[in-house]
């Protein structure tokens, strides 16, 4: 089971590599990778366990925080609406790619944090609003999803952890907190 402890944090080099694509069909190795990625974002938002375990409350997690140089991403992003407990998004990613995005962009009202930074890096993180991606699941099928708002910005996050980029890359080391025309704040 996945824990804080297995999270390497910023310093280590395996989280500026670009990672590798994965092949198929999946090994085992890599369904198991998958399924325990899911089960550690799982674990970090259910409060007893989060306590228990004593993790931070996860929506993403890729593999190269686990220092895992590939292409492999869990997305847990829970439902924003109280009257339905379905998760906003809730997959495994095998070979991401971003196909096409908004012109729009948005960045988190909050600014954004890491599971592996263990500080805070105040500003904002622009970001496009609206992304369509391709990725493979877990069965190997492969899928076209349109994402916004807040999974956007999260499916973001995970990609860049694939190409070694960190939230604080795109904050604006003059004015962090600068924001242009038409940029979306999600709060
Ligand atoms: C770094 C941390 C603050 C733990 C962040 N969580 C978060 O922003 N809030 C959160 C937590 C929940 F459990 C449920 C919920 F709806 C919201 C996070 O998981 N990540 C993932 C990460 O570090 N992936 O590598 C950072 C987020 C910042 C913007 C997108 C992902
Ligand atoms: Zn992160």
């Amino acid at each position: 089971m996945i824990t804080m402890d297995d999270i390497i944090r910023e310093g280590n080099p395996t989280l500026r590599e670009v990672a590798k694509e994965v092949p198929f069909p999946l090994s085992e190795a890599d369904i198991q990778l998958g399924k325990d990625m899911m089960e550690f974002l799982e674990n970090s938002q259910d409060p007893v366990k989060a306590e228990e375990l004593n993790l931070r409350g996860g929506v993403g997690l890729a593999a190269p925080q686990l220092d895992i140089s590939k292409r492999i991403t869990a997305v847990l992003v829970p439902s924003s609406d109280p009257e339905n407990p379905e998760p906003e998004f809730k997959d495994v990613l095998y070979n991401p790619k971003i196909l096409s995005h908004s012109v729009q962009e948005a960045c988190l009202g909050e600014g954004e944090g890491c599971l592996s930074v263990d500080r805070e890096v105040p500003g904002y993180v622009v970001r496009h609003a609206r992304i369509t991606i391709s990725y493979y699941d877990m069965q190997g099928k492969k899928q076209k999803v349109r994402l916004k708002n807040y999974a956007a910005i999260v499916v973001q996050h995970e990609i860049d952890h694939l190409n070694g980029v960190m939230f604080y890359d795109h904050i604006n080391e003059k004015n962090p907190f600068s924001l242009k025309e038409g940029i979306l704040v999600i709060d």
